[in-house]
């Protein structure tokens, strides 16, 4: 069977589990993966260092993306402050398009992608976890590297990406009126990364091509 440009979409709000997900479901079908908030988070690594947000994006290469500054939450609250700019954006879709459409299929997580980006995504998720939970999985990641940072102030670093990145006029946070919704607040990364593959094998087993 050829997955060629077989896209799975899958978006949801800060420290949800999409990329845990995507990650892992990538590994398993043999998909590419691409995080795309590390697009917005290394524009903004540039933007702190005093570059224009849209001539960032515009210059952006693949090595920008391999910075271990960029999971800082410093870096995450200006990458949703230059992603509501709509040049910024715009910069960075086709680079994204491209990757979904590479050979061998792809797995996409972000904020926009099932609505945006690839809408014809043939798999689309939205996955959700109470902001409490969010907040405290995110908190235990990076205090987890080292990162000088308390609960109350990831809680809030959350809460206010999460406000801005729903908020904003060009591609806000929403799901796509076709994505499955998952909400992670209760479950264990296996169920949940094994509910996204199950419904992954559906979608592959159903195509006209199978066994081609
Ligand atoms: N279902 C889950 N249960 C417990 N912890 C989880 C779960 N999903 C993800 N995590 C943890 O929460 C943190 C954030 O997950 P991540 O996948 O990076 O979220 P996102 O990509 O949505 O920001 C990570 O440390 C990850 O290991
Ligand atoms: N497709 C995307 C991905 C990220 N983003 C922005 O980039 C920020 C960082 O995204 P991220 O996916 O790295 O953040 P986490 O969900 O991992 O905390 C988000 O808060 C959004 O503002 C976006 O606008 N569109």
């Amino acid at each position: 069977m050829t997955t060629n440009g077989f896209t799975v979409a899958i978006d949801g709000p800060a420290a949800s589990g999409k990329g845990t997900i995507s990650k892992a479901v990538a590994a398993h079908f043999g998909f590419a993966h691409l995080d795309t908030g590390l697009l917005y988070r290394a524009v903004a690594g540039k933007t702190l260092q005093g570059q224009s947000p849209a001539e960032a994006a515009r210059a952006l290469v693949p090595g920008d993306l391999e910075h271990d500054d960029l999971r800082r939450p410093s870096v995450a609250q200006e990458a949703s402050r230059v992603a509501a700019i709509p040049e910024v954006r715009a910069a960075l879709v086709d680079f994204q398009r491209s990757f979904a459409a590479r050979a061998g299929g792809a797995v996409l997580d972000g904020r926009d992608i099932g609505t945006v980006i690839c809408p014809q995504a043939q798999v689309k998720l939205f996955v959700t976890a109470d902001a409490e939970v969010r907040a405290e999985r995110r908190y235990a990641e990076l205090a987890g590297k080292g990162m000088d940072v308390t609960p109350e102030e990831v809680l809030k670093d959350v809460l206010a990406r999460d406000a801005r990145d729903m908020g904003r006029a060009d591609a806000p946070l929403k799901p796509a009126t076709d994505a499955v919704r998952i909400d992670t607040s209760t479950m264990a990364i296996a169920d949940a990364v094994a509910e996204v593959a199950a419904l992954i094998q559906g979608v592959l087993d159903r195509m006209p091509d199978k066994g081609a």
